[in-house]
C-alpha cells in the first residue's frame, strides 16, 4: 500500500472517444439553448432600449442614425418615460422566468447525461466477458463512476454556461453593431485577440483534468485498500505508513487542483484587466476620433459593463469544461471497451439446457491474459449426473479455472463445455449459469435481511420454500433468531459467524435448485464443527445434485465419490476415489 505512480494508462484507455452524442436528450438540448438565447436576446434588448430612454430625458444631443434609427422607429412614437421605465420592468420580469428555467433546465440536462453515463457504463460492465472485467482496477472503475462522473456533470454544467454566455456575447455583439458598427467591430478583433492568448491555458486545463482523473482513482483504491485491510493495517503497526500514503496522494491531488484555479484565476484577472483596457481605448476612440453621440455611447458604455464578466465567465467555464472532459473521455473508453466485450451480445437461446447424462470439459485450454503458460493445458474431466466429484491440486494449478468454464462463467481459448457431449454454443453457456451454484471460501453476502439475500437469488421463491432450503442447507438456526428471516446480517454479512454466513449461503445456492453444484473450498475457513454440519447438508444433496468439491481434506471432500487432480493446467488423474480425507 505504498504511494503509487499515477502515470499509468488502464487498460481499456485505448481508442478513448470525447464526445457527448447520445448522452443528453436533442431535445432538451435544444430547449436549453433556446431558452439561452432567449435570455441574451432580452439583455439586448434591455440594452438598445437604454436609447430611446435616454432620449426621453431630453438632454443627450444628436439623434441616432442608421440601422439603430430604424430599429427604433419600430417603437411606437414618442413613448413617455413611465412607459419606458415599466417595460424595462416586464423585460427585466421576463429575463427573470427565463433565467429560471435556464438553471433548472441545465441541471436537468446535467442529471440526465450523469444517470445516462452510469447505467449504461454499469450495464456494460455487468455483461461484459469475466475474462475481460476482470483485468480492470475495480477501485479505479468505481472513480470512474462515483467521483468521475459527478466532475462530468459540472463539466456539462460548464459547457451549458459557456454556450449561454456565448450567446448573450452574440446578441451583445448584435446589438453593439446596431449602435456603432465601429466600435463593435473593433471590439471584435480587440476580443479575439484576448481569447486567442489563452488558448495556452486551456491546453493547460485539459492536461490538468487528465492527471485529477488518474489521481482520483489514486484516491479510491488507496482508501479501499485501508479500510478494507484495517485488522491488518493494526497488527502490522502500518497505521502511520498507510496514512503517510493517503496523505501523499491527498497532496498531489491539492497542488494539482490549487495550481490550475490559480492559473484560472490568473487567465480570469488578465482578461478583466485586458477587457477594461479595451474598452477604456474604444470609449476613448468613440468620444475624440469617432465623435460617437452620447445617446449611444452611454449604452455602448453599459454593453462593456456587462460583456466584461460574460468574457471572464466564458474563459471559467470553458477551462472548467476542458478540465471534465478526460474524466469524460475514460468513461465512454471504458464503456467502449466493456461493451466490445460483451458476451451477450449474439444471445438469442435463453433457455437453460438441461443434460440426462453428463457435464463435461473436452479438450479444454486457457490462458490468462498477461500470462506466458497456460493455467489449462487440453484438460477432460467428466462429472456424471449426480456424482460428487473431488478436485485437488497444488495452488494455481487452475482448480478455479476449471471451476469457472463449469459454471459456464468463463469461454476456454480451445476446446469447449459439453453436456451429454453436446458442445454448447455462447448464448446456452450464458443460459447455462441458471442450472449452476457456486459456494465459495469467502460467503458472499448484501447488508441486507436473510429474506432478502434469498430472495436476490430467486425473486419469486416463497417462505415454505426458503425455510426448506435454510433446512436444507444445515441454516435452521436463522428460524431461532429474534427476527428470522427478517435479521439484518450486516455489511459482507459481518453480523453473522462465518459457519453461519456460509450455511446461509448455502441455502441461498440450494434455493436456485441447481444441477451442478460448486463448492470451492467452501469450508476451508471453517472450523470443524461448521464445516461438519456444512457437510452433513451437502452429503443430503449427493445423488440429487452434481458436485464439484474443490479442497484438498476434510468432511466435505470425504463425500466425493470420485477424484480428480491438476497439476500445472493438466488432469493428472481421474478415477473413482480412493480415499479423498
Ligand atoms: N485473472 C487472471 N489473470 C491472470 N492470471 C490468472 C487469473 N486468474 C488466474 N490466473 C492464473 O492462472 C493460474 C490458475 O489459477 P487458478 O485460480 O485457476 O488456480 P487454483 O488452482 O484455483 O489456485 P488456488 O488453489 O490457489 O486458488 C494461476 O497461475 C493464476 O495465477
Amino acid at each position: 500500500m505504498a504511494s503509487r505512480s499515477v502515470s499509468h494508462a488502464p487498460p481499456y484507455a485505448a481508442g478513448s472517444s470525447r464526445t457527448l452524442a447520445g448522452l443528453v436528450p436533442r431535445g432538451r438540448l435544444v430547449a436549453y439553448a433556446a431558452i439561452s438565447l432567449l435570455v441574451a436576446l432580452s439583455e439586448g434588448i434591455g440594452i438598445v432600449l437604454l436609447v430611446p430612454l435616454l432620449g426621453s430625458l431630453g438632454r443627450t444631443g444628436a439623434a441616432p442614425s442608421g440601422p439603430l434609427a430604424r430599429v427604433l422607429s419600430l417603437l411606437p412614437p414618442a413613448p413617455g418615460l413611465a412607459a419606458m421605465l415599466a417595460l424595462f420592468v416586464v423585460l427585466v420580469v421576463v429575463r427573470a422566468a427565463l433565467q429560471f428555467a435556464r438553471l433548472t433546465e441545465g441541471t436537468r440536462l446535467q442529471r440526465i447525461a450523469v444517470r445516462r453515463l452510469r447505467r449504461r457504463a454499469v450495464a456494460a460492465l455487468i455483461r461484459a466477458d469475466l475474462r475481460q472485467s476482470g483485468q480492470w482496477r475495480q477501485a479505479e472503475v468505481t472513480s470512474l463512476l462515483v467521483n468521475e462522473s459527478e466532475r462530468i456533470a459540472l463539466g456539462i454544467g460548464d459547457l451549458a454556461g459557456a454556450f449561454a454566455a456565448l450567446a448573450t456575447l452574440g446578441i451583445a455583439f448584435a446589438a453593439a453593431l446596431l449602435l456603432s458598427p465601429l466600435v463593435a467591430l473593433t471590439a471584435l478583433a480587440g476580443g479575439a485577440a484576448v481569447v486567442a492568448a489563452y488558448a495556452s491555458s486551456r491546453r493547460r486545463s485539459l492536461a490538468h483534468g487528465t492527471m485529477l482523473t488518474a489521481l482520483n482513482a489514486e484516491l479510491h483504491q488507496q482508501l479501499a485498500d485501508t479500510l478494507g485491510a484495517l485488522r491488518l493495517i493494526k497488527s502490522f503497526g502500518a497505521q502511520d505508513r498507510s496514512l503517510a500514503a493517503l496523505d501523499a496522494i491527498e497532496r498531489e491531488a491539492a497542488d494539482e487542483r490549487v495550481a490550475h484555479q490559480a492559473m484560472v484565476a490568473r487567465g480570469q484577472a488578465l482578461l478583466l484587466v485586458a477587457g477594461a483596457i479595451l474598452a477604456a481605448v474604444l470609449v476613448w476612440l468613440g468620444i475624440r476620433q469617432w465623435h460617437t453621440a452620447p445617446i449611444v455611447l452611454l449604452p455602448l458604455i453599459a454593453l462593456f459593463a456587462r460583456v466584461l464578466p460574460l468574457l471572464d465567465g466564458l474563459q471559467a467555464h470553458w477551462q472548467s469544461w476542458r478540465a471534465a472532459q478526460p474524466a469524460l473521455g475514460a468513461t465512454l473508453a471504458l464503456i467502449g471497451a466493456a461493451e466490445d466485450a460483451d458476451e451477450t451480445a449474439d444471445v438469442a437461446a435463453r433457455i437453460a439446457p438441461a443434460p440426462d447424462r453428463e457435464i463435461a470439459l473436452k479438450g479444454v485450454s486457457l490462458r490468462h491474459a498477461g500470462r506466458v503458460r497456460p493455467a489449462l493445458d487440453r484438460v477432460d474431466l467428466v462429472l456424471p449426473l449426480g456424482s460428487a466429484t473431488v478436485l485437488t491440486g497444488a495452488s494455481g494449478a487452475g482448480k478455479s479455472s476449471v471451476a469457472d468454464i463449469l459454471g459456464g462463467l468463463i469461454q476456454p481459448d480451445t476446446g469447449a463445455l459439453t453436456l451429454d457431449g453436446r458442445v454448447l454454443d455462447p448464448a446456452e453457456r450464458v443460459a447455462w449459469r441458471e442450472r449452476v451454484a457456486y459456494v465459495q471460501q469467502e460467503p458472499i453476502l448484501f447488508h441486507a435481511t436473510i429474506r432478502q439475500n434469498l430472495l436476490w437469488a430467486v425473486p419469486d421463491a416463497d417462505e415454505t420454500r426458503m425455510v426448506a432450503a435454510l433446512r436444507g442447507a444445515a441454516a435452521g438456526f436463522v428460524l431461532d433468531l429474534p427476527l428470522g428471516l427478517d435479521t439484518v446480517v450486516g455489511e459482507a454479512g459481518r453480523q453473522l459467524s462465518g459457519g453461519e454466513r456460509q450455511r446461509i449461503v448455502l441455502a441461498r445456492a440450494l434455493l436456485r435448485e441447481p444441477v451442478l453444484m460448486i463448492l470451492d473450498e467452501a469450508a476451508s475457513a471453517l472450523d470443524p464443527a461448521s464445516e461438519a454440519e456444512i457437510a452433513a447438508a451437502v452429503g443430503h444433496m449427493r445423488g440429487r445434485i452434481t458436485l464439484l468439491i474443490i479442497g484438498h481434506r476434510g468432511a466435505l471432500t470425504a463425500l466425493a465419490d470420485r477424484q480428480a487432480h491438476l497439476a500445472e493446467g493438466r488432469i493428472s488423474t481421474t478415477h473413482a476415489k480412493v480415499a479423498a480425507a
